[in-house]
Formats: structure tokens, sequence, C-alpha cells
């Protein structure tokens, strides 16, 4: 039971923060753009002209998104802020501000409340985002975490997911398949998510893919900024579901090759030793928050060099095929013997039966 009432709770939670630390400063005086925060009916939050906004919202619930052997309450918090950034970034956008809207069932600790806004907040300050605001109610049964994130694009070179044209390669920004991997790994050893020390380094590796991930906010700037990018999306649903999302957004057929896709040690390891298939986990299992996209065959090897040079990953793992192969929008897979087969339009989805990335 939390043993303060909705206003000492939300002065609990959000009292005495430091938040937060801009990425990118604007032009001389627009500081960190919050004219009323949080404390008032609603916040008030300065525009920069030249620029437009970009408002998304995503929610965690129990039992869908965390259990207790999977998540800690911090990482819940990271996690939740995390997921929405990572969609601002798969629209090349620079995060600026959120609210946050919890419900919390009666019979919850305080301090469990106090360890997820230690991770939002992480989160937040991590990717300069003012926490502006939001809504703190009771609930009957289990607690969800939902957070608006808004951000800030130059005007109309936000990345959509219909740019897509024949001729692009198809780009992701790192290994795919770690997050799904490590739910695996601590549904599968019942292994408490407060208990990680024992755990091997790449095994911790997996686990906190699924628990802390790292949203491409820059890699999305470098697409913009370049003007380089011309589609792009993150993966929460898995690579397979995301592709399927920018084929059918563009009109287009994209052609991915299993040879190209960026394998990681502790994913081949892990996946050996359980039984998994790696690729399964990499095509199907999401929650990666890597983004996929695309850009111009012939700038593909700019774009690389941009990446490598702020030390960022790039991995070309397909192409979009030529005008009189898309009759239809689709998704090929060009599989390790040579075959090319479609690529099933599967990955997670909140309304279908079967979500395992091992079926
Ligand atoms: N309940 C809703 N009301 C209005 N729009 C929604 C709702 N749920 C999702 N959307 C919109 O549908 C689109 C797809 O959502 P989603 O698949 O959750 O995207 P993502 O995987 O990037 O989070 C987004 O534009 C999102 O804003
Ligand atoms: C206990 C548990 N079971 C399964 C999963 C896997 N999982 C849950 S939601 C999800 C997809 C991403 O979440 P969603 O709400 O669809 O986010 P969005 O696509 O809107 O960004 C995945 C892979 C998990 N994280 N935890
Ligand atoms: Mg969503
Ligand atoms: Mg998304
Ligand atoms: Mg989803």
């Amino acid at each position: 039971m939390p043993r303060v009432d909705e206003f000492g709770l939300i002065r609990l939670l959000t009292g005495g923060r430091s938040n937060p630390a801009r990425v990118e400063q604007g032009p001389a005086g627009t500081g960190d753009g919050v004219a009323v925060g949080i404390g008032d009916d609603a916040a008030v939050l300065d525009g920069r002209s030249g620029f437009q906004w970009v408002v998304t919202c995503d929610t965690m619930v129990r039992d869908i998104h965390f259990k207790p052997e999977t998540m800690t309450y911090e990482a819940i918090g990271y996690k939740a802020m995390a997921s929405n950034i990572s969609d601002l970034a798969a629209m090349g956008a620079i995060p600026r501000f959120a609210v946050v809207a919890l419900s919390v069932p009666a019979d919850m600790e305080t301090e469990a409340l106090r360890e997820l806004y230690d991770g939002l907040y992480a989160c937040a300050n991590r990717y300069g985002v003012a926490v502006v605001g939001g809504d703190t109610t009771s609930c009957p049964r289990d607690m969800t975490v939902s957070v608006t994130a808004i951000g800030e694009v130059e005007t109309d070179r936000a990345l959509l997911r219909s740019g897509a044209r024949p001729g692009d390669t198809v780009f992701v920004t790192g290994p795919l398949g770690l997050s799904a991997a490590g739910l695996h790994l601590l549904l599968a050893a019942g292994r408490s998510a407060y208990d990680l020390a024992g755990l091997p380094e790449e095994r911790q590796r997996l686990v906190r893919a699924h628990q802390f991930p790292q949203p491409q906010v820059e890699a999305g700037r470098i697409l913009v900024r370049s003007g380089l990018g011309r589609s792009q999306n993150d993966v929460s649903d898995g690579l397979a579901s995301e592709a399927w999302e920018l084929a059918e957004a563009s009109g287009c057929v994209i052609r991915l090759e299993e040879t190209l896709l960026p394998v990681d040690s502790a994913l081949s390891g892990y996946a050996r030793e359980a039984g998994l298939n790696p690729l399964e986990l990499m095509l199907y299992g999401g929650e990666d928050y890597r983004l996929t996209g695309t850009v111009r065959g012939e700038d593909a090897a700019a774009v690389q060099a941009l990446f490598d040079a702020e030390g960022l990953e790039f991995h070309v793992v397909g192409h979009v095929l030529a005008d009189e192969d898309s009759a239809t929008p689709g998704v090929l897979l060009k599989r390790r013997d040579g075959s090319i087969s479609p690529l099933q339009k599967r990955g997670y989805n909140h309304f279908k039966e079967d979500q395992s990335a091992d079926a």
C-alpha cells in the first residue's frame, strides 16, 4: 500500500530530480524549453522555429511486457521510457519531453515505485528528456506505466516508413535477437531478475539487452542531418514485422539476406545451449529497439563512413527490389543455401495467440 496519498506520491516520485541535460542545444536562449513543468494542470513547452513536434506513446503492462522474474522495477521504468525514445529515434527526431501515466494497485510498495522512477529518470536524463508531467491513479490489480514522449525534427525531414524505393539498401543499426534471448533465459532458468551477479558476461549482456535497451537516437540524427535517410522504423516487434511495415507503407518488396544479418556471439552461444534457432530470434524476437530502414544504394558507403566515424553500428542486411519485381509489397529472405523464399509477416502481435519466438 503506498503509505502516502496521491499528491504525496507524485511529490515523492518526481521531487528533487535533476532533469534533464539537453542533448542538442537550440539557438541562443531556448533553454530547456520547459515554460511550465510539473505542478500545474498541464505543461507549457516552447517550440523552436524550423522544427516540427514528433509525438508517440507506449504502455507497459504486467505479464505482457514484464513479469516479476524478468524485470526489476528500475528496468521497467527504464524500458518504458526507452521504448518511447526509440519511436522518436525511428523518426529521426531529437527527444525533448515526456509525460508519464502510472496506475498503481493499493498494495504496491512505495519503494518499488521509487525504483521504477529511478530507472525512468535514468533513461530520460541519458537522452536529454525533461519529464514535464503525467497522471497517477489507483487500479484494482496490476500496475501499468504509460509514457508519452515528445521530440522535434527539422521541418519536413522526419524519416517515414513510406520512403523506401527500388534500389535502396536496407540497414539495421546493431545485432538483433539479444532481448528475446535474454527474456528466454530469465523465463527458462527461473533466474530472478534481481540476481544476475553470478551470470557469465555474455549472459548478462542478453539480460541487459532485454531490461535496458538503448534507443538509437544518434543513428536517427545522422540519417536526418546528412539528408541520406530514406525510410525508417524501430524494431519493437521483430525485424520481419518491421520490414513488412516498411514494405507495405512504401509499396515495395524488400529482400533480406540471412548471411548479412549481424550475429552477436552472446546470442549464438545461448541459442546453441538452449536449443533455439538464432535466426528465429533475430527475425521474430522483438524488443531490440535498433533501427531498420533504407538509404539509396549509391549512398550506403557514405552512410557507413558517417556511422563508423561516430563509432556506431550500421549493417547492410538487404535491398529493395527493382520496380518490375514489386507487383505486391512484401519481404523475401535469401537463405544461407542461396534459396529465396517469402518471409512470414510474423512478430509480436498483441491480439494473436502464438507469440513464441521459437515456434
Ligand atoms: N489506441 C490508439 N489510438 C490511436 N492511434 C493508435 C492507437 N494505438 C496505436 N496507434 C497508432 O498506430 C500506429 C502503429 O502503432 P504501433 O504498432 O504501436 O507502433 P510502434 O510499434 O512504433 O509503437 C502508430 O501511429 C500509433 O500512434
Ligand atoms: C513476460 C514477457 N513476455 C513476452 C515479452 C515479449 N514482448 C512483449 S511486448 C513485445 C513487443 C513490443 O511491445 P509493444 O507493446 O508491441 O510495443 P510497440 O510495438 O507498440 O512499440 C514483446 C516482444 C516480454 N517482454 N515479457
Ligand atoms: Mg506502440
Ligand atoms: Mg515503432
Ligand atoms: Mg508492437
